[in-house]
């Protein structure tokens, strides 16, 4: 068994429960040889399938050990994590950090991935495409010089209208009574009392009366007058104006919603998408998406471009992607719950019941989920947390979600490396909580696969984390090429956590934002061998002797003529 050190507490029962069963340990290896049974699904016999032990390749020699060994892709951080914290002490929640002018260098880039950071995000809003570029290639050299493992997301500009500004460098007052004139006309200058609107039909189907909210509720306006699209609004609830604000117009409790002919993807878009995929990024998050069309219009354009490693995020932040989440979530490769936007269209109050739903479903339907902005807003200014903040971050945490992303709070803060460590130990802490009070139990397993080997493979990947939580297993191992067994594992949540063998580049980096899993890069040889994998990461000295390790398997196989093998063995570490 790992011994558990340093700050990776384990809970006494947690301790004696492994203890007692691991004093009666026996090596449980491979599923029952039952040549041709049939098997069933819902009491219905689907097919005729094998099911059958592999047998362990033998080790080669030692010089294939060497060579392998050194094609073993384990990244530094996990690496020095486990050996640090041990199997069960290993975060699972993954962390995304906005890449700004204040983390751009190479010295902050590499301290962020020291810290932790699982993806760099950049926000095609801001700055040019040199300075991002600048930045991918800052962290690709960090990855090959430094054996860490970060993956790049763009984050898309999209097309977001509603924008107002009042032409002052920083916030200005609005008190209560005050009238302010909102106009799309281009202004000299800013006279007192005016904002600028970004489009002409910014107050299109605005009526007298209607209430005009800013930034989610940094200040509230009533509609006092229409003049052509001009709109004179007095102040009904006082606060600040931020430049470039975002603004919604709501009638009687409702959104009003806009009515924009503009398509999610841009023209600007469009380039940065493919500024994305010529730097090879292994994301691409997409700004206001509003149905499932405009993903699959983005997976079809990758799929032509031969790009299928690119992984497309759909960022739901408006109220149209909630009335279509499940099928934007079907056609998407993960989720990123953009709470900024989405707090300026649906009233806040409604942000953390949304957020759970939205995490839940993406788990019921087996995609990553992040859960962004203003965790820790704060500490873009200070350089400690506030306590609510620091519940709100558990609270995701405690929702599973895969990810926790960084704002502000990275790219312009002073403290952002500091921000990072805040989310890495309070996403520790609630992960030992949530595993001691087990709470894996309460997702429903909607079945997803249709053909009878994705229903195989998610039944192995269920039974296999229950029967590895039952069993106290230290470390899940798993072969696979495209992920979909490792997504399958974390969808269930085990307590140990889950090593991804992959010979797929773009499936170690796409598994980056999967909850509990450590992708590691293994050559084509090394792929199906599962004694010489774990012989390798023993010389490392990061299995022992004790270690039981639970080997889930579905790799083709060139052997038998079986299209695939789907097995689940348990291994101790002689
Ligand atoms: N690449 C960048 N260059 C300059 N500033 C950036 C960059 N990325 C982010 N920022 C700054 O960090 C803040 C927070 O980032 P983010 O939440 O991604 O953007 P936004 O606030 O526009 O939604 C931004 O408002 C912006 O001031
Ligand atoms: C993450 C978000 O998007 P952006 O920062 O690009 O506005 C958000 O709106 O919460
Ligand atoms: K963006
Ligand atoms: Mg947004």
């Amino acid at each position: 068994m790992a011994v558990v050190t340093g700050n990776s507490i384990i809970s006494p029962s947690l301790l004696t429960n492994r203890v007692t069963q691991f004093g009666l340990r026996s090596e449980v290896s491979g599923a029952k040889v039952v040549p041709g049974r049939a098997i069933r699904s819902g009491g219905k016999v689907k097919g005729k399938v094998r099911v059958v032990v592999k047998a362990a390749v033998q080790i080669g020699g030692l010089e294939q050990l060497k060579k392998a060994k050194e094609e073993l892709g384990f990244d530094a951080v996990s690496e020095g994590e486990l050996r640090e914290k041990g199997f069960l002490g290993m975060r699972k929640t993954k962390l995304v950090c906005t890449i700004g002018p204040a983390c751009c260098s190479l010295e902050d880039l590499e301290k962020l991935a020291l810290g932790g950071m699982n993806v760099a995000r950049l926000n095609m809003c801001h700055n040019t495409r040199d300075w991002h570029l600048d930045v991918i290639k800052k962290i690709k050299k960090l990855n090959e010089e430094k054996g860490f493992c970060v993956s790049i997301m763009i984050d898309t500009e999209g097309s977001q209208i509603q924008l107002l500004d009042h032409g002052a460098p920083s916030s200005v007052k609005v008190e209560e009574g005050s009238i302010w004139l909102f106009t799309a006309q281009k202004l000299e200058g800013y006279p007192p009392f005016t904002v600028q609107a970004s489009y002409d039909g910014f107050s299109e189907g605005i009526e007298v009366g209607d209430v005009l909210v800013i930034d989610g509720g940094m200040a509230s306006f009533e509609v006092i007058e229409k003049a052509g699209n001009d709109l004179c609004c007095r102040c009904t609830d006082s606060g600040l104006f931020l430049p470039r604000a975002k603004f919604s117009f709501w009638r009687d409790g409702k959104l009003v919603a806009m009515n924009s002919e503009l398509p999610t993807l841009s023209k600007k878009d469009w380039a940065d998408i493919e500024f994305g995929v010529s730097e090879g990024v292994d994301f691409i998050a997409l700004s206001f998406v509003n149905d499932a069309d405009s993903v699959r219009q983005l997976k079809n354009y990758l799929y032509m471009r031969s790009s299928r490693s690119t992984r497309v995020l759909a960022k739901i932040e408006s109220l149209e992607s909630l009335q279509k989440l499940e099928e934007i979530i079907e056609a998407c490769d993960g989720i990123m719950v953009a709470r900024g936007d989405l707090g300026v269209e649906i009233p806040y109050e409604q942000i953390p019941t949304v957020q759970e739903e939205i995490t839940r479903v993406c788990r019921e339907l087996n995609k990553p989920v992040i859960v962004a902005s203003q965790l820790l807003e704060s500490m873009v200014e200070y350089p400690t947390p506030t306590r609510a903040e620091v519940a709100d971050v558990s609270e995701a945490v405690r929702q599973y979600a895969d990810a926790l992303m960084l704002s502000g709070e990275s790219a312009i803060g002073p403290y952002g490396h500091k921000a990072l460590s805040v989310l890495q130990m309070a996403s520790s802490r609630m992960e030992l909580w949530s595993r001691e009070e087990n709470r894996q139990s309460i997702l429903h397993k909607r079945p997803l696969g249709e053909s009878l080997p994705d229903r195989i493979a998610e039944q192995i990947c269920n039974c296999a984390v229950e029967m590895a939580n039952n069993l106290g297993v230290d470390a899940i191992f798993v072969y696979t090429k495209h992920g979909q067994m490792a997504t399958l594992l974390s969808r269930n949540r085990p307590y140990p956590p889950i090593f991804a063998f992959t010979s797929d580049k773009g499936t170690r980096m796409a598994l980056n934002l999967q909850w509990g899993v450590i992708p590691v890069l293994v050559d084509d040889e090394m792929e199906a061998n599962i004694t010489m994998t774990m012989e390798l990461i023993k010389r490392k000295g990061m299995l022992k002797p004790g270690d039981v390790v639970m080997v889930v398997s579905d790799l083709a196989s060139t052997h038998i003529n079986y299209s695939a093998f789907q097995s689940i063995q348990v291994k101790t570490v002689v």
